[in-house]
């Protein structure tokens, strides 16, 4: 128990680091929640001015005090409204600023965060994550806050309003109360565990939906339908069964609650007509008794419902938070690069030793030493998993050495800013990602500011243009989902564009594993060649017959460089890996 409220005092003081992002709103959130009690305040005179109304028919001068207390209503009614009207422009307001600068900090901090970061994740999974948990933190300030201290003002001042009434009465009222709360307590609890089950188990028979349908093919290859209905039926039936349960349980607590609210307002309303029938209260007062009553019944009830939704707002802070603590990359936002860090094209690696921090028994790179003279072309090949792209990885410096080190220039990687090495290079992957826009923005994402000359230029260049042209959009196109689907080759050199454009010191190319017809071959060939000029570039060849110009192939074999040299040399290592491959490939 001891334990329990720590912990809960300790999620509260991190939810108060949120109020970062409202403090620059301050002056508006008071001034919300001066409206906020305005108009509870506002709330609370209604019970007792309808009573007076009540009261005033019976009085002697009847229709003046009606008038009056009529009019009197009607300007509360009024001021009311102003009041929450101005109440919810207010506090929408903050909480929208609020929110557009939590989630500008979430982005920010998350796009800057390290590749160890994402490796270790279900990115999908992660996007949607946080932006639940934005939209509960937006309900929670927008609603739920206000709702509470609504609901606190009006339980506080009408149990004080009541007590001015009738001390016996408001004794009687409240009686019932502890007896309503145990119910709800404890029905309420097992009511909640019954309906988490349910969606838990609601959940997994979605799943088996989802799965199934995405792979509709294996079910009906392997005439496995039957099986399907039968798992989906288990599953729904398990739905079914605890949906009854949590609904039994629902309705025990429903009608126990209204037993003990109307069982409250029965003898409230016995006594209070005997109260009345000797002389003792008025009946305006009784019926302003009875609906402050019900309003404070209401807002107990309600007091329930934004504890849960409080409770899953700092859940969701929580979440968001631990998000924000993790270390960013130290990225820069610099275009201009140092003179002493503009690279020459000059790599090497020494003694390098690398294992991924997400698998750290696996052993991916060791003891891995070549050196790259400016302007070369280095082929890296060998078998799947021999540790191809965890070299660009680590050139690009995505993840750090375990032991060892890359230079550049003849200085260690680290010597250098990261955006100053990430910016001389480029990287033409295997599987090319356009984003959803124009082509334009496509090729520009290599040099977002560069003029639309040098774009055609880049795109000529990359054997693109001439394609790009004869869509009726041109540039323009949009490409993706929403667009024109490209082909492959055509992605390719879109990506070749991209890195022409960035005209970068060095150059990856991850070589596409999947075969292009012959025409698109050739083009995308030329392209790479063209773009190879003048810099340092390595690639990492999937077919061997692309790298026999390269002025050294590094042979990776479980991490490990086996053999390194020019094509030439590597065709003569009797029983050498190269000569194993490359025998292999061409006999196929
Ligand atoms: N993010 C990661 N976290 C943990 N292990 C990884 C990660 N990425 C790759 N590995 C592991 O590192 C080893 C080398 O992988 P890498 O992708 O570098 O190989 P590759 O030579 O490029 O293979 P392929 O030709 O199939 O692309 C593999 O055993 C792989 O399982």
């Amino acid at each position: 128990m001891e334990q329990n409220t720590k912990v809960k005092i300790s999620s509260f003081k991190k939810t108060f680091r949120l109020y970062k992002y409202v403090k620059p709103y301050w002056p508006a959130f008071s001034l919300g929640l001066l409206f906020l009690f305005l108009s509870s305040i506002a709330n609370l005179a209604f019970p007792k001015l309808l009573g007076q109304l009540v009261d005033a028919g019976t009085g002697k001068k009847m229709a003046e005090a009606i008038n009056h207390t009529g009019l009197l209503l009607v300007g509360i009614l009024v001021a009311q409204g102003i009041f929450g009207y101005l109440r919810i422009i207010l506090f929408v307001n903050v909480t929208e600023k609020s929110l557009a600068s939590l989630r500008q900090h979430i982005y920010n901090h998350l796009i800057q965060l390290p590749m160890r970061f994402f490796s270790g994740r279900r990115v999908g999974e992660l996007g949607s994550r946080i932006s639940s948990d934005i939209s509960l933190l937006q309900e929670t300030f927008t609603t739920t806050v206000a709702e509470f201290i609504r609901q606190l003002i009006i339980i506080v001042g009408g149990i004080i309003l009541l007590l001015n009434t009738s001390l016996y009465l408001t004794l009687l009222m409240l009686s019932s109360l502890p007896v309503i709360m145990v119910i709800a307590f404890f029905f309420g609890r097992i009511f909640r565990r019954y309906s988490k089950k349910a969606q838990t188990q609601v959940a997994e028979a979605n799943t088996i939906v989802e799965e199934t349908l995405q792979g509709i093919l294996n079910v009906k290859a392997f005439a496995n339908e039957f099986f399907e209905m039968k798992r989906y039926k288990k599953k729904t039936t398990e739905v079914a069964h605890t949906g009854i349960k949590a609904g039994t349980f629902r309705g025990v607590f429903a009608a126990s609650m209204i037993l003990g609210i109307f069982g409250a307002m029965i003898a409230v309303i016995w006594q209070g007509a005997l109260m009345i029938a000797a002389g003792k209260l008025a009946a305006g007062m009784l019926f302003s008794f009875i609906l402050y009553s019900s309003f404070i019944g209401a807002s107990v009830a309600g007091l329930a419902e934004v504890y849960a939704s409080i409770q899953k707002s700092i859940g969701a802070t929580e979440n968001l938070l631990e998000i924000l603590d993790e270390p960013a990359e130290p990225i820069t936002d610099s275009a201009k690069i140092a003179p002493e860090h503009q690279l020459t094209g000059q790599i090497s690696f020494n003694r390098l030793t690398f294992r991924y921090p997400s698998r750290d028994d696996l052993q991916v790179l060791e003891d891995i030493s070549f050196d790259i003279a400016a302007d070369q072309q280095i082929a890296l090949v060998g078998p799947s998993g021999a540790g191809k792209s965890t070299i660009v990885s680590l050139l690009l410096r995505l993840y750090d050495p375990v032991a060892g080190n890359i230079l550049f220039n003849g200085k260690d990687i680290s010597s250098f800013p990261l955006s100053a090495i990430r910016s001389q290079m480029a990287i033409v992957p295997q599987d090319v990602f356009l984003f959803g826009g124009t082509i334009r923005e496509n090729i520009a994402y290599g040099r977002p500011d560069a003029p639309v000359e040098e774009l055609i230029a880049a795109a000529e260049k990359a054997n693109a243009w001439e394609f790009i042209q004869r869509f009726p959009d041109g540039l323009d196109t949009i490409v993706g989902e929403r667009g024109v689907q490209l082909s492959g080759g055509q992605r390719q050199r879109i990506a070749i564009a991209r890195a022409v454009l960035k005209n970068p010191r060095i150059l990856i190319l991850d070589e596409a594993t999947s075969a292009l017809d012959a025409e698109s071959e050739r083009l995308v060939q030329d392209a790479l060649e063209k773009l190879m000029e003048g810099r340092t570039s390595i690639v990492i060849a999937h077919r061997l017959s692309t790298v026999r110009q390269a002025d050294k192939i590094i042979v990776l074999d479980k991490g490990h460089i086996v053999e390194q040299g020019s094509h030439q040399e590597l065709v003569r290592m009797e029983g050498g890996l190269y000569k194993n491959l490359s025998e292999m490939q061409f006999t196929h």
